[in-house]
């Protein structure tokens, strides 16, 4: 509902990575199942309040870490967060570093994407309703400055921008692909899960921005080898208590309110949409009454 200054009230939705289950110190905690038109997120979402802002927190690879990176349901994950109000996505992901300076125990506030992923669903939409959003800034400009403000005053090493290769997985890079990344392709970070994340969050009008924790340097550092997973899970251990710090700290900060985003994540729908009303499939219409319920004048989000 509409405030009178303009604003809508906000909910924070937190998607956590490998390391990160559960988020501790919501007032009013609760884990809750979600069903979905895309089918069963990856677990129950956890929801409650954090200094007064809603917070609706799903661990990405369930817990226990059941799921790997392709079989994530990334649809019913954005889809399920949509449905219950939620208006902004944080994303906190492991990777590996392409830069000497983006050092394990790092942060990448990622700017860009580049998506090498080939084996999952990246779009909601799709025969009888096609739709084209524009990606060419995947993340949320006012999200991720969010992120670096409330970065500033914590013991973190915090990088502002940085482009992420997503890659299929599970197995990590081959040297040559990890040269390839660093070398010809400029990228900063790589890891195996923020696509399609990102552009389901886009088609969905959530803002969204990733927090990436940097926990090795892939496979190209002459002085630190082959990515090693037992290393990574010591790094990716530490890091996690800096995350829930930043957490902590961002949202906050950023208020239980939110004005239109500047960037226009929120309206990302309003002209994508070209198939001709009466071409479209009823079927699908109701498989998107959260995602895109705010064009289509039904569901949650009208
Ligand atoms: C545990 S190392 C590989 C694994 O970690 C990252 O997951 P997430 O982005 O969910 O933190 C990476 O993408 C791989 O899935
Ligand atoms: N080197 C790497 N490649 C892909 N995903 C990762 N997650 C953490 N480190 C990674």
């Amino acid at each position: 509902m509409a405030e009178t200054d303009g604003t809508a009230p906000a909910m924070i939705g937190v998607i956590g990575g490998s390391g990160l289950y559960a988020l501790e110190g919501l007032e009013e905690a609760r884990w809750q199942a979600v069903e979905t038109p895309w089918g069963a997120p990856s677990d129950e979402i956890l929801t409650g309040r954090l200094g007064g802002v809603p917070v609706a927190f799903l661990p990405r690879h369930g817990r226990g870490h059941r799921l790997p990176p392709s079989d994530i349901p990334y649809r019913a994950n954005i889809d399920a967060l949509k449905r219950l109000g939620v208006t902004d996505i944080l994303s906190v992901s492991a990777c590996g570093s392409f830069r000497e300076e983006m050092a394990p125990g790092d942060f990448v506030l990622a700017d860009q994407f580049i998506d090498r992923t080939v084996a999952r669903a990246k779009s909601f939409f799709g025969p009888g309703l096609v739709a084209h959003v524009s990606l060419a800034e995947p993340v949320c400009g006012r999200l991720r400055a969010a992120l670096g403000a409330a970065a500033a005053p914590l013991e973190l090493r915090v990088h502002p921008g940085g482009t992420y290769l997503a890659m299929e997985g599970p197995q990590f890079s081959t040297l040559a692909e990890s040269r390839m990344y660093r070398e010809s392709w400029g990228c900063d970070v790589i890891g195996m899960t923020n696509m399609p994340e990102a552009k389901l969050a886009r088609e969905a009008e959530l803002c969204y921005a990733t927090v990436a924790m940097v926990t090795d340097y892939d496979s190209w550092h002459p002085d630190h080898g082959e990515v090693d997973i037992q290393a990574i899970l010591a790094t990716m251990h530490a890091n996690v208590a800096k995350a829930r710090a930043l957490l902590a700290a961002v949202i906050p900060a950023m208020g239980a309110a939110r004005a239109p985003c500047c960037h226009g994540c929120d309206r990302a729908l309003e002209f994508a949409l070209i198939t001709a009303p009466e071409a479209r499939d009823p079927a699908l219409l109701a498989r998107l009454d959260a995602v895109a319920g705010r064009v289509l004048g039904r569901g949650p989000g009208a």
